[in-house]
């Protein structure tokens, strides 16, 4: 498939008019063809004017129509082939295992929407029929199921070009949810992002959808992101990135005449609490784990382990001796654009350069675009001092806090902004100590994993990518998993509706077959 440069809006593929977005070898640096001219304040209005004609149509696809859909986007994915992993590795440095994994992730979790649109439960159907000879009044017939919001905005993450970019989560649940998608393509990878948005403008097209279900569009700025959050069409927005970049959409969005949510991901330090019998029994095996961890993705994981909190001792020597080989071997990794990169390097500065935080060890220097792994250690008071020494390091670089005792450790946990995942390593002996923290850590976390790492995140039912602010916008929903469709969703209840006028999900004859709850108790089918 040749890469054209285009903006994908509706049905059409067009060059844009505006300043052109370039790729560029994220490992080299070397310009790469073609060039993507960005899209006019017209092409996104006519985006939005389509996603709008599309909606009523979309959302009332039957599961069938729609589950089938979501799994040609699958299909028409894999059939780019290699096409789209030696344009994706070369755009993001990423390597060709990672790519192919994540390809096989990006498509399967299309499938597992495919399954929770057929399943049926998310419409979340209720019936409390009439009661009509209720004392002292009666009840009225109530019906409700949930509806798709209407046109989603998506903004592709940088660190996960597939999972979490034009057919990511964020898309792949709204698309579940039948809400059409206007995705604004990230600047990193252009190239990706039209392989992988043709994949889905076909399958719109081979699916007879309405052209509006999706488009795609390429901004060098910022005016077509915002101009997205603002447009009265659009309903909700999906963003993976920076703290700086969800809060500035957040506002845009809260400002409008009617707000819209902005279901952000943003940023993350996952503190992992290394408990004495765990350090003990395994330090060394931990502190391997933990630089394996670390420097996956070039430390380019929204769930990497930035924060280690542990009790001196000779469990903690010997995790940080593990750790410290491990990461003094550990070569230095492209990482994905250079803004990426000097962000990266500032933040190791400012933390390198604290007067009381030192290093323990770094990783071979790279040159050009690459990053190098680094591993800092200071003590809990010096932490709970300086708000900066919690700020994420967007890369390979974590930073231990030795603390005195567990107490030292609850507080340094008290004093954590909203985290997505906090990580225990425990010995039975642990789990006293353990259990004392749990309901600290639940109202900090949106995951909580034992004897791991945050990094590899499950497409799975009973995932939540998510947390309190700020590593989300909002810490009730997920990105990740089929929870992640309930973002798009609202419910509507219908009263005494004449069964003709109801829609065929609350019709009497249940003809979609949805799973129903009927007065509260699910109806055995
Ligand atoms: N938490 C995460 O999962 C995660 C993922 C990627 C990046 N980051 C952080 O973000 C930093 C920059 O990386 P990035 O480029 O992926 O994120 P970013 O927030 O700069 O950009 C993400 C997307 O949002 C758009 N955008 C950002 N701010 C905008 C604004 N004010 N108006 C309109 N559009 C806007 C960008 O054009 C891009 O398409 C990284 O250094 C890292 O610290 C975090
Ligand atoms: O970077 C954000 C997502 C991280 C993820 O999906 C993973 O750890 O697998």
């Amino acid at each position: 498939m040749t890469l054209r440069g285009e903006n994908l809006i509706g049905a059409e593929a067009r060059r844009g008019t505006e300043a052109a977005v370039r790729a560029v070898a994220a490992a080299t640096g070397e310009s790469l063809e073609p060039d993507f001219p960005g899209a006019s304040l017209g092409d996104l209005d006519r985006a939005c004017a389509l996603a709008e004609a599309a909606f009523d149509t979309y959302r009332e696809t039957d599961p069938e129509t729609r589950a089938g859909f979501l799994e040609a986007i699958a299909a028409n994915i894999l059939e780019t082939g290699d096409a789209l992993v030696t344009r994706c590795m070369e755009e993001t440095g990423l390597p060709r295992p990672r790519i192919e994994g994540e390809r096989a992730r990006t498509v399967g979790q299309l499938r597992l929407f495919a399954g929770v649109v057929r399943e049926g439960s998310s419409v979340a159907v209720r019936i409390d029929p009439a009661l009509p000879d209720r004392k002292p009044l009666p009840r009225p017939d109530l019906r409700l199921r949930r509806i798709a919001v209407g046109p989603v905005a998506v903004f592709g993450a940088s660190n996960f070009p597939l999972a979490f970019s034009v057919a990511g989560g964020d898309t792949a649940s709204a698309l579940a949810a039948g809400c059409p998608v206007v995705v604004k393509a990230h600047p990193a990878h252009p190239g990706t992002s039209e392989l992988v948005g043709r994949a889905i403008q076909k399958a719109v097209a081979s699916c007879g959808l309405p052209e509006g279900t999706f488009s795609l569009l390429f901004d060098a700025g910022q005016s077509i992101g915002q101009g997205l959050v603002a447009d009265p069409r659009i309903a909700a927005v999906g963003f993976t990135g920076s703290r700086r970049g969800g809060t500035a959409l957040m506002a845009i969005a809260a400002a409008r005449p009617v707000p819209i949510p902005v279901y952000a991901e943003m940023s993350s330090i996952n503190p992992v609490l290394l408990f004495p019998g765990a350090l003990a029994a395994r330090g060394a095996e931990i502190g391997q784990a933990f630089a394996a961890s670390l420097t996956l993705g070039a430390g380019q994981f929204c769930t990497n382990p930035g924060l280690i909190l542990a009790l001196p001792g000779p469990g903690l020597d010997a995790f940080l001796e593990a750790a410290g080989a491990a990461l003094r071997d550990s070569p230095a990794a492209t990482m994905l654009t250079p803004g990426i990169q000097r962000a990266y390097r500032e933040a190791v500065a400012r933390v390198a350069g604290h007067a009381a935080v030192t290093r323990i060890a770094e990783g071979a220097e790279g040159g050009g675009t690459q990053g190098r792994a680094s591993l800092f250690a200071t003590d809990s008071d010096v932490f709970l001092a300086d708000p900066a020494l919690q700020e994420e390091m967007f890369g390979a670089s974590g930073l231990v806090v030795r603390c005195a005792d567990l107490a030292a450790m609850r507080a340094v946990l008290e004093h954590l902004e909203g985290q997505l995942t906090a990580a225990l390593h425990l010995a039975p002996e642990d789990h006293a100590a353990a259990r004392d923290l749990l309901p600290l850590l639940e109202r900090r976390v949106g995951r909580i994993l034992v004897n791991g790492f945050g990094t590899g995140v499950e497409v799975a039912h009973a995932m939540v990518h998510g947390g309190p602010y700020p590593a989300t916008s909002d810490g009730r929903t997920t990105s990740v998993g089929s929870l992640a469709i309930d973002r798009f969703l609202r419910p509507v209840s219908y009263q005494d509706v004449p069964d003709a006028l109801l829609p065929p999900a609350l019709q009497a004859a249940n003809p979609l077959g949805l799973p129903r709850r009927i007065d509260g108790v699910p109806e055995r089918r």
